[in-house]
């Protein structure tokens, strides 16, 4: 073992692990597959991360940092799997949702539509960004607890092929616009199905207590069908949708939610005389920031999703309805990592090493929001040293502006030296801002030795430009 840069800094044999960061790594500079993007590599010669054939040194050197960078084969190839998972389908009709609030740039939204996927916007501006790229419109989910006027006549406009309702106030709109234009608009019922998925409190969503969905439990979600029905002539009732929170592991929670939601579509086929052809499940479904995350692959949970929907049915002398899922993190987020540069070093003795990159809270507001976990690697180069228990954290001015709370990195870690996070291509850059003024980092996508820039890096022009002074 080679010596450690920052003698002063603590060893982890030193220091109790902390935050829950296990052990070491047995080697600190593998990259687990599970974690990083499928063409991850080290290259031989320099050791530095290689992505889509691409050495980070030299794309670094090109693009700048901090970067966006996502691997587009991995990208592709899980929006590949989800849909495979499901079989048979329409291709007017995916089963497969990809929710753009994780990522959505034009390129993103073309991959999407070149892959076959439905889409699922919830704003206006996603909604602009999928339209510029060409996306089918009658392939796009509109979500959202308070869409606007503005909003939904855009939507209806263009040929949005459902609308997933939210409140008895926007049923009235919808059917109000869409009538004022002669159109049908085809609507979901979104409903809180009372689970308590074990998540974060800020990322569940379907527990009684907070602002979407209409409450299965109080009624309010077969008051809204009632409504929904009401408006046959501009409004057509295709399904029901639930959506219990994101980075869920346990097909536990969507058991309860499909035994729920499908007793609600008995109660409507018992009411109204229909039997309702669509059962949307929403998204959710974890990923692994780090390697002790272990999400099942999609055929598993889309096996699963299906047989707990068909028991259900059964149960009811209901036919089973088409199913249909909205993954965002299980398509956008492996497939993506964040690119720094190190720029101090600062070992706080007996407690760890603070490693700070040009980046922060601006680029990835996870770990502040959700006390979110990272997986973080030295990318450019490998090396032998002894591990530091480190945090990286970013530049701006807030203690709590961290990227990854805790994580081992080889002692020698000094400024110029590149970090890669991993799992960072969901809910990174779309939940980005310009704290501190900060410059958004650019979108760069890999593919077989070629980078392309996706969304370009923000300027100081950019940032003037919006201020009139
Ligand atoms: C309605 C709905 N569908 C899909 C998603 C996507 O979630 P995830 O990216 O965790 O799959 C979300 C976000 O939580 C959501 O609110
Ligand atoms: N933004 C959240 C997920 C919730 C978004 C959709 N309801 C995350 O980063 O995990």
């Amino acid at each position: 073992m080679s010596r450690a840069a920052h003698p002063a800094g603590p060893r982890y044999a030193d220091v109790l692990p902390a935050g829950g960061v296990g052990a070491p790594p047995a080697d600190l500079n593998a990259l687990d597959p599970k974690v990083w993007p499928i063409t991850a590599a080290r290259d031989e010669e320099t050791g530095q991360l290689t992505l889509g054939g691409l050495g980070v040194r030299e794309l670094a050197r090109r693009q700048g940092t901090p970067a966006y960078v996502l691997d587009e084969a991995d990208w592709r190839r899980r929006a590949q799997t989800w849909l495979a998972a499901f079989g048979d389908y329409s291709r007017d009709e995916p089963p497969v949702h990809y929710a753009g609030k994780s990522f959505l740039s034009k390129a993103v939204a073309r991959w999407a539509a070149e892959e076959g996927l439905g889409l699922d916007v919830c704003s206006g501006g996603e909604l602009a960004i999928a339209l510029a790229a060409g996306f089918p419109a009658h392939r796009i989910t509109f979500h959202g607890n308070n869409k606007t006027v503005e909003e939904l006549t855009r939507a209806l406009d263009a040929g949005v092929g459902r609308f997933v309702v939210d409140s008895q106030q926007e049923i009235e709109r919808l059917a109000q616009l869409a009538a004022d234009r002669g159109a049908v608009a085809r609507v979901m019922v979104r409903v809180t199905v009372g689970v308590e998925a074990h998540t974060h409190e800020f990322i569940a969503t379907a527990h009684e207590d907070q602002k979407f969905g209409f409450s299965l439990a109080g009624g309010e979600a077969a008051e809204a069908v009632r409504r929904v029905f009401k408006h046959r002539g501009s409004l057509e009732l295709v399904g029901l949708h639930s959506h219990i929170g994101s980075q869920i592991f346990d097909t536990a929670g969507f058991e309860t939610a499909a035994h729920r939601a499908v007793g609600l579509l008995a109660a409507i086929r018992e009411e109204h005389g229909v039997a309702l052809p669509e059962l949307d499940l929403g998204g959710g479904l974890g990923i692994a920031y780090t390697s002790e995350d272990d999400p099942e692959d999609a055929f598993t949970i889309v096996a699963s999703l299906k047989a707990i929907v068909a028991r259900e049915c059964f149960g009811y002398s209901l036919p089973t309805p088409r199913i249909t899922v909205e993954p965002g993190r299980a398509i956008s987020g492996p497939p993506g990592i964040t690119l720094y540069e190190v720029g101090t070093v600062k070992p706080l003795e007996g407690l760890r090493t603070y490693v700070s990159v040009d980046g922060g809270m601006s680029d990835n507001i996870r770990t502040a929001l959700y006390d979110a976990e990272y997986t973080c690697a030295l990318a450019s180069r490998t090396s032998e040293a002894e591990p530091m228990l480190a945090r990286v954290v970013g530049k701006h001015c807030e203690s709590g502006d961290i990227v990854v709370k805790d994580t081992w990195l080889p002692a020698d870690v000094g400024p110029g030296d590149l970090l890669a996070v991993a799992a960072t291509g969901a809910y990174c850059r779309s939940m980005a801002s310009n704290y501190n003024h900060a410059l958004r980092p650019p979108v760069l996508a890999v593919l077989d030795g070629a980078e392309r820039v996706l969304v370009r890096r923000e300027t100081e022009e950019d940032l003037l430009a919006l201020d009139l002074g």
